[in-house]
């Protein structure tokens, strides 16, 4: 049997230290502030703002949510400035999907490297890439937790990432590396992803395609991280991995929903925190 890893509970144990470490902020007088900049009514982006607020409602970080109506790209470049130069806030995070026209790079450079909490300025991408302190996105982040806190041992290991984009596959390639992973990385023109992803002693699927990640692809016993969130025709929710297919074959699998989304929200509160205790990251 497949043993699931449980990410809502790894997401509990990581809000209980946050939560201790915001109220100690508070009673020297700080409020941990996250400023989350929502640039379209995108329906998924309201949920996970949603998300983002009742987390940190619950962890006592204050949110404070800044919505623009159709913005230009210089509004949401002047949204981000201010926040950056705004001594009451301590992370800022900008909303995917951006309005056309706006590339994440873009809008990235304006946000202050101590206050970017989600790695959107690639300036910590190269921070990351080198070594040096900084914030990595959240959901390459909670990949990386979630095997820290798992106990999988990573040094030496095979790891082979499905996805290379800015957001997941290449910061979490770069978090593992760091790690002494030997880290492979697959995309839309690998040749024979089967027999790539076989080789892994841990598999990380963020692609976007429902169950694309079968038995097929899975050695026996290897940990496999599903870091897909596709919405069903019903509103449900599938991950990259097709948990039927591989289980019995995987040794332990991050489930959909319940894994990976979890972590990655309670790491944008961890991050904020951190962006207190450490606001010259940057
Ligand atoms: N839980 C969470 O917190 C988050 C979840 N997600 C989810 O993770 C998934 C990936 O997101 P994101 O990285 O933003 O997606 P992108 O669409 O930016 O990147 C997808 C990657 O998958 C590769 N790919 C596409 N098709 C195949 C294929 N058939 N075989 C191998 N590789 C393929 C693409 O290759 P190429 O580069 O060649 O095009 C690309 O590198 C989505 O389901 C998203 O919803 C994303 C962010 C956060
Ligand atoms: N720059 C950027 N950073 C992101 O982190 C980012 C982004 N862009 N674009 C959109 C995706 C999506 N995303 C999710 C986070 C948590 C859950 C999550 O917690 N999901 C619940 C399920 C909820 C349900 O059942 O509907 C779970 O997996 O258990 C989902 C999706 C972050 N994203």
């Amino acid at each position: 049997m497949t043993r699931v890893i449980d990410g809502r509970a790894i997401a509990g144990a990581i809000a209980d230290e946050v939560t201790t470490d915001a109220a100690a902020l508070r009673a020297r007088g700080v409020t941990p502030t996250l400023a989350v900049v929502v640039p379209t009514d995108d329906a998924a982006t309201a949920w996970y703002v949603r998300s983002i607020e009742r987390t940190a409602g619950k962890v006592g970080v204050n949110c404070r949510t800044v919505t623009l109506t159709n913005p230009t790209a210089a509004e949401l470049i002047d949204t981000l400035d201010e926040l950056s130069a705004d001594d009451t806030v301590h992370g800022v995070i900008c909303q995917t999907p951006l309005p056309d026209g706006v590339t994440l790079a873009d809008v990235g450079e304006h946000i202050a490297i101590g206050k970017d909490v989600d790695g959107a300025n690639p300036a910590s991408l190269g921070r990351l890439a080198i070594g040096l302190d900084t914030f990595a996105p959240a959901t390459a982040a909670a990949v990386a937790e979630i095997l820290r806190r798992d106990e999988v041992s990573l040094a030496g290991a095979e790891v082979v990432i499905v996805g290379r984009s800015t957001v997941v596959g290449k910061p979490a390639a770069l978090l593992l590396l760091a790690e002494n992973a030997t880290v492979t990385v697959c995309h839309s023109r690998t040749r024979d992803l089967a027999a790539v992803c076989g080789r892994a002693d841990i598999v990380v699927a963020a692609v976007g395609s429902p169950g694309l990640v079968t038995k097929d692809h899975v050695k026996t016993g290897a940990v496999v991280i599903d870091v897909g969130t596709n919405p069903t025709e019903d509103g449900g929710l599938v991950g990259d991995v097709d948990a039927v297919s591989v289980n019995g074959v995987a040794g332990a699998l991050t489930p959909v929903p319940g894994g990976v989304g979890p972590v990655t929200t309670i790491l944008l509160m961890r991050h904020t925190i951190d962006a207190v205790t450490h606001p010259d990251a940057g």
